[in-house]
């Protein structure tokens, strides 16, 4: 059974401050288009269609909170967003400070909450689904996640650069998964677990690590490979393609 109240709403963050310094030189990331439109309308579209979420917290790079919040009431449509409400915060220097940013916003009645990437704006809404389900089911933290396709090799630390790097093992590619977001959490476990990692000064490249470190379970659901991250210029070649094949299967 969940901890959360029944009456309790579900609410997104979409850590979206960063550079895209692997994307290449131009606009931060969640701003640059795809299909035309900004990779962050797509993604804040994405979670708006979630049965569950009914408000949406993008978290826009620091100084771009003002451009964000003009950029979003052109051209998100009322009736797309079916009552879901939209707020913009500036966010910090790392994607741990932007999410953080994005929770102290979050209203009293706000249980379950789902951090999703900008930079996987093409997400299914069924992903986001079953991750928002298995929270309200009881789960306090969900991650939606892949096999892994390539062999894995951990190699040595603090080789020096240019020199090749010794492989240190091969961990069991069956036990190993690739980790999506959105990742889903009762709230009360991802505030505590930022509030220890900021304590501790360590960092974590998902929410899901930091929740771990609170000896919290986290369960995977089945990710999607639509959820991809864009990250480097051949992603935006593939997510195009993506949308192209959705506007002659399903129409958009
Ligand atoms: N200070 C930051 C850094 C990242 N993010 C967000 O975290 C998500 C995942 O990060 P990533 O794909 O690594 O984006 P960037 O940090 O922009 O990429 P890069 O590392 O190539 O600069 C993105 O939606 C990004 O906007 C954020 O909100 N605040
Ligand atoms: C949260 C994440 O998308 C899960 O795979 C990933 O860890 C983000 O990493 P990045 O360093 O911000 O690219």
């Amino acid at each position: 059974m969940s901890s959360e109240s029944p009456n309790s709403r579900t609410a997104a963050v979409i850590p979206a401050a960063g550079r895209g310094v692997r994307l290449g030189p131009g606009a931060p990331k969640a701003l640059r288009a795809l299909n035309g439109t900004p990779m962050l309308v797509h993604a804040v579209r994405a979670m708006a269609r979630a049965r569950a979420v009914s408000l949406v917290v993008v978290v826009a790079p620091p100084d771009g909170a003002a451009e964000v919040r003009t950029l979003l009431d052109g051209q998100l449509l009322p009736e797309t967003l079916e009552g879901v409400e939209v707020l913009v915060v500036p966010g910090g220097g790392t994607r741990q400070d932007s999410v953080r940013l994005g929770l102290a916003v979050l209203p009293d009645d706000i249980g379950t909450v789902l951090v999703h990437d900008a930079a996987r704006p093409l997400v299914p809404v069924e992903t986001v689904d079953a991750v928002a389900s298995a929270v309200r089911d009881g789960a306090p933290a969900v991650v939606p996640a892949l096999p892994v396709s390539d062999t894995v090799k951990e190699v040595a630390p603090e080789v020096p650069q240019g020199e090749p790097e010794p492989v240190v093992g091969t961990p069991d590619r069956a036990l190993l998964r690739a980790v999506q977001t959105p990742q889903g959490f009762a709230r009360k476990t991802l505030v505590e677990a930022h509030e220890q990692v900021a304590r501790e000064g360590e960092g974590a490249t998902d929410d899901a690590g930091m929740v771990e470190r609170l000896g919290v379970q986290v369960v995977v659901v089945p990710g999607h490979e639509e959820a991809f991250k864009v990250t480097r210029p051949l992603d935006l070649v593939l997510a195009e393609a993506v949308l192209a094949r959705r506007r002659i299967t399903d129409g958009f």
